[in-house]
């Protein structure tokens, strides 16, 4: 077993492939884009649901399940949204050896699945709000270069879908769900998070607005979107003919009231969030788990055992070890004993050290002679000693202390590469510089995408994309923090633009 063989700062997609298939988090099967989880990847989705599901289920969200087939004139309902993604839809048009006589849509998302019965459903406001969401999967036939974890055909996700009598208690909602994405991010995976508000170029087209959580990949400086949380308005409830009485209004004995149209709301997290924290928090000996997350978040090698070792002395070294671990096990700690023969501790340590494990503690006959364990972190250099005798308390601590220590150098690290740039001529080389941008922006769509045309130079360090040298920066969001008030009189960054500047947008090359 050899480690990775690539810096994770001279070839990241390769340290990046080598990472996950070595650390035993995914594998790659014949289909372009499609990939297997292992246990590994899929115990940390499963970490997300669990979190997630006690958050929404305290919003009286309830988990449901919609067929993963959709026929095309219900794909069809809602003309503009469908338009722009139909290149991304793929088909079944076969039934064993017979042709459908009507094709059949895998999902890609389930607005047109769920809407319809949503409006058989929605019958009186007594059956508002209504909130449904999903754990599946969805299938998008994308041409760009897939990336494990970040972009797949086919990828796992959870999909809310919430119907509200007004506008204000949706927009409630809609932040709810983002705070949750946030916590997913900052308090599950270590990884920090931009919230904001997509502008118009960048929101989803069916939407009313879109906020967002934006991440960062310092390795080649490129934002990534982590999360989105929709209002979708009265557009799909027109489309999809979803109204009630209206409960306010006052008529005359008799008379029928007004029937409005809900607001609704869809939000989505996805596997891609994995993938965020494999490129944040890894480092060139492989994966680094954050312990909150991790399987095993302590491994225990018995160390200092040779060929002199009487057979009594090694039982005895082996049974402390036990003893340990079973401490730890009562302490709620997730913990896995190493005590395979004929490996030597070395290729221990980088096993599990390819595999991420956050913790080790590393136990011989001099450890027990000294009452301590030998502890050894991943996310950072060196060793320390702890005593046996409170472990149960003094382990637990030190995952949350590695847990938050991964997310603070993350969080430091992100703010260090969002530029504050006032001057054009500073834009492209903080690009290069592998930044994000926050600049003062006047908002309008063309701006943007004039912005993203000037922006677009050749750029060094980013192997990753080496099949698209030039990518202009887009708009990421508007962030909720916004720097500082934007004066009046200012004039948006872009200098062939002479609008004013409205607000302060991040913009950045991104995946
Ligand atoms: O992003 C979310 C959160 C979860 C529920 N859906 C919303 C909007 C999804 C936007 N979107 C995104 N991608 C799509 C790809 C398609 F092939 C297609 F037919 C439709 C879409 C599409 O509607
Ligand atoms: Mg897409």
């Amino acid at each position: 077993l050899i480690g990775i063989t690539v810096k994770k700062n001279e070839d990241l997609s390769e340290w990046y492939q080598q990472t996950i298939i070595k650390g035993d988090l995914l594998e790659f099967t014949d289909i372009p884009g499609c990939y297997i989880y292992q246990p590994g990847s899929y115990r940390i989705w499963e970490f997300i649901q669990e979190f997630f599901n006690k958050r929404i289920r305290k919003m009286g969200v309830k988990n449901c399940y919609f067929p993963l087939f959709i026929s095309e004139a219900n794909l069809q309902r809602e003309k503009d949204h469908i338009e722009g993604f139909a290149a991304e839809v793929a088909w079944v048009t076969e039934g064993g050896k017979n042709k459908l006589e009507k094709r059949l849509a895998v999902r890609p998302t389930s607005e047109t699945a769920m809407y319809s019965f949503y409006s058989k459903k929605i019958r009186s406001h007594r059956d508002l709000p209504l909130k449904m969401n999903q754990w599946n999967n969805v299938v998008r036939w994308e041409f760009k270069h897939p990336m494990p974890f970040i972009r797949s055909r086919e990828f796992l996700w959870q999909e809310g879908h919430t119907a509200h009598l007004t506008e204000k208690e949706a927009g409630v909602e809609v932040r709810q769900i983002l705070d949750h994405y946030a916590a997913i991010y900052e308090e599950l995976l270590a990884v920090p998070v931009v919230k904001g508000v997509k502008t118009v170029n960048e929101q989803f087209p069916g939407a009313h607005y879109t906020t967002t959580v934006e991440g960062f990949i310092p390795a080649v400086g490129r934002g990534i979107q982590a999360g989105t949380s929709h209002c979708l308005g009265q557009h799909f409830a027109k489309m999809f003919d979803i109204r009630v009485e209206d409960p306010h209004q006052q008529v005359e004995e008799g008379k029928p009231r007004d029937r409005l149209y809900v607001w609704q709301n869809s939000w989505g997290f996805t596997t891609r969030s994995i993938g965020l924290m494999i490129l944040i928090h890894g480092d060139d000996k492989g994966l680094v788990i954050p312990p909150r997350v991790a399987d095993v978040q302590v491994v225990i090698v018995p160390v200092g055992v040779t060929a002199k070792t009487t057979d009594v002395d090694r039982a005895k070294l082996y049974d402390e070890v036990k003893g340990i671990s079973d401490k730890l096990e009562a302490a709620d700690v997730r913990v896995e004993c190493d005590m395979r023969e004929g490996y030597s501790p070395g290729y221990k340590f980088n096993d599990w050290e390819m595999k991420g494990v956050p913790l080790r503690l590393e136990f011989g006959p001099k450890d027990s002679a000294n009452g301590v364990v030998t502890t050894s972190r991943r996310d950072q250099d060196g060793k320390s000693t702890l005593p046996i005798t409170d472990l149960a308390k003094s382990i637990p601590e030190l995952l949350e202390t590695i847990q938050a220590d991964m997310l603070r150098k993350a969080s430091e690290e992100y703010a260090s590469h969002r530029k504050i740039i006032r001057k054009w001529e500073d834009f492209v080389p903080s690009l290069n510089a592998k930044n994000v941008v926050l600049v003062q922006h006047c908002a309008t769509g063309a701006c943007e995408d004039e912005i993203k045309k000037d922006s677009s130079g050749t750029v060094e360090g980013q192997e990753v994309d080496v099949r698209a040298p030039s990518m202009g920066a887009k708009s990421l969001c508007i962030p909720d923090e916004q720097p500082e008030e934007v004066k009046a009189g200012t004039r948006c960054i872009n200098p062939k633009c002479d609008r004013e500047a409205k607000m302060w947008v991040m913009f950045g090359r991104s995946y």
